[in-house]
């Protein structure tokens, strides 16, 4: 079946710590994060669009924007468990889902980028 995987990109700046980490992580320190979202549909609308971009960004960057300038632990659900790039990526993924309400798009992915070097990349393909 022909699939349109749409990305859009947003970003946002936070402190935290890894509790625990053996090294430098468990002291206080920032990223400047990059989030990239992706959503997926086997349909397009009658502009030609499977869902419009502006709608997905304007999403990640309310989700995003939750986080900029905070200190990651103080918040949910990262005052129990580890802020770490996984946790952040898994987090950032249910709220978009659960908020992109647009027929027959579904989000796909979600790749939060920790530094320029190191990314990681969440899915819940079975
Ligand atoms: N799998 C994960 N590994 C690490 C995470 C993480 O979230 N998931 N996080 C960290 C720390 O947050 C750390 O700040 C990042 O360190 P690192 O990627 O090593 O970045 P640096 O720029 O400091 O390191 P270079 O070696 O210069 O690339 C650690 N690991
Ligand atoms: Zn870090």
């Amino acid at each position: 079946m022909p699939t349109y995987t749409l990305k859009v990109l947003t970003d946002f700046a936070s402190a935290h710590t890894l509790r625990d980490y053996p090294g430098d992580c468990a002291r206080l320190h920032g990223h400047n994060w990059k989030v990239e979202v992706e959503v997926r549909a086997t349909r397009l609308d009658r502009l030609g669009m499977a869902v419009d971009f502006k709608t997905v960004k304007a999403l990640a960057r309310e989700i995003a924007g939750r986080l900029d300038h905070r200190y990651l632990n103080d918040l949910e659900p990262f005052r129990d468990i580890n802020p770490t790039a996984e946790h952040i990526a898994a987090w950032f993924f249910q709220e978009m889902a659960g908020r992109l309400d647009s027929p027959g798009v579904q989000v796909s992915a979600v790749t939060l980028w920790e530094t320029e070097r190191a990314c990681v990349r969440y899915s819940e393909d079975s």
